[in-house]
């Protein structure tokens, strides 16, 4: 088989929400299509890719740099062993030819854009969800049937008052979530803890809310917002300081005993050793982010979960960030502990299958080949529009 053409666009999800760090008004997402002459059950095979939320459109890294290598590969050098599907682990060697160690940068963003249309082609081929080959390939041939997600909102945003943010939580539980996550650190503690007692009110149990700082803290500001969330016993603290801060996040879990979260803004295995070495992270309660689509794909994800791996944590302390169908097939496949969902920003590239509602907090994998796009038509529509 060989790829035939790829396509890529570059797509707005601007929007007036902000979190403590960034505003969403001029964000935007590339999206890939790479076309194949494979064909299954006569029907030719296609991947595609986008990059999740957070992180911009990658069209210059891409179309200048890592789909020109995959281009001018040798069709055969991307093979896997049987010839007639891709070696996923081929093509990122082939995509990331020449690129010196470190300095990820958001080079990640465009080479995971590339490595989500490969599996998507790979599980095709295969005729299964990427969820089930992935179980085959790295666990135990069983996929979870559900994951678990989380409703993430809770934006700041013009006009949005306490009211605003519990009708928010209300709409989430109505869709089907029970848990959800909210933004602080946008406004000082002492207008933030209204709203998260605002939250609480509708959500019920603190274990069903976690909070997210997005790095906006200096140490003192993260200790202060810890002893101001402590009586609440949220779900989880999320990126308290800066990402790369690890004595940051030493000094956060020593001092506060309920769970902490990050890594969304880890973009490789190095940095996530890095974090287990110098994080102070506890795997008994501590929950680890990455986002495999940021972070270099799921080829680079796999490594990830080797450090975990060797440092004695296990694959469900992870709940990827990005509310993506690619993170949910591999936290079905990998059994991780859940998937984030962001059931009303940054549609259509936000949220699942349109046969697998949310229920009761889980969400089914549809058993569609692939990573399940076909099943989420709004999502078609954008890429059969642009690509
Ligand atoms: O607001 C953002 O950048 C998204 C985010 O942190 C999350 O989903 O955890
Ligand atoms: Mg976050």
């Amino acid at each position: 088989m060989r790829i035939t053409d790829i396509k890529e666009a570059r797509v707005s999800i601007a929007s007036d929400i902000a979190n403590a760090y960034i505003s969403f008004a001029k964000m935007d997402v590339s999206i890939l299509a790479i076309y194949t002459d494979a064909k299954v059950d006569g029907r030719q095979v296609v991947g595609y890719g986008f990059n999740s939320n957070g992180r911009y459109a990658q069209s210059g890294l891409l179309r200048e740099r890592f789909l020109l290598r995959l281009q001018e590969a040798d069709a055969a050098s991307l093979l896997d062993d049987s010839g007639r599907n891709l070696d996923p682990f081929k093509v990122w060697a082939t995509v990331m030819a020449n690129e010196k160690p470190g300095g990820h940068g958001e080079r990640s963003v465009a080479v995971g854009v590339i490595d989500m249309a490969i599996w998507d082609i790979v599980a095709k081929v295969e005729n299964k969800p990427l969820a089930q080959l992935l179980a085959e390939r790295y666990g135990d041939g069983e996929a979870d049937r559900r994951v678990s997600v989380y409703a993430a909102g809770g934006y700041y945003h013009p006009g949005k008052e306490i009211r605003g943010l519990q009708e928010e939580m209300r709409d989430y539980l109505d869709m089907g979530y029970v848990a959800t996550k909210m933004k602080i650190g946008g406004v000082p503690l002492d207008e933030d803890l209204p709203r998260v007692e605002a939250a609480l009110e509708v959500v019920g149990d603190p274990s069903r809310l976690a909070v997210d700082a997005n790095g906006r803290f200096d140490l003192q500001t993260a200790l202060q917002f810890a002893d101001g969330l402590a009586p609440y016993g949220v779900r989880w603290y999320e990126e308290a300081g800066d990402p790369l801060d690890y004595a940051l996040q030493r000094q956060l879990c020593e001092h506060y005993a309920g769970p902490t979260a990050t890594g969304e803004n880890l973009f490789s295995h190095q940095d996530v050793r890095n974090l287990l070495r110098h994080g102070g992270m506890r795997p008994d309660r501590d929950i680890l982010q990455m986002d495999p689509v940021l972070s270099y794909g799921l080829v680079e994800y796999l490594r990830m979960l080797d450090e975990l791996r060797i440092r004695g944590w296990s694959p469900r302390q992870c709940i990827p960030h990005g509310g993506h169908q690619f993170a949910l097939n591999i936290a079905a496949g990998l059994k991780l502990g859940g998937n984030e969902s962001y059931p009303r920003v940054f549609a259509p590239f936000g949220g699942f299958a349109d046969s697998t509602p949310v229920e009761e907090g889980l969400v089914a994998i549809p058993d569609r080949p692939g990573i399940g796009f076909e099943d989420k038509a709004e999502l078609m529509k954008v890429f059969h529009a642009h690509l």
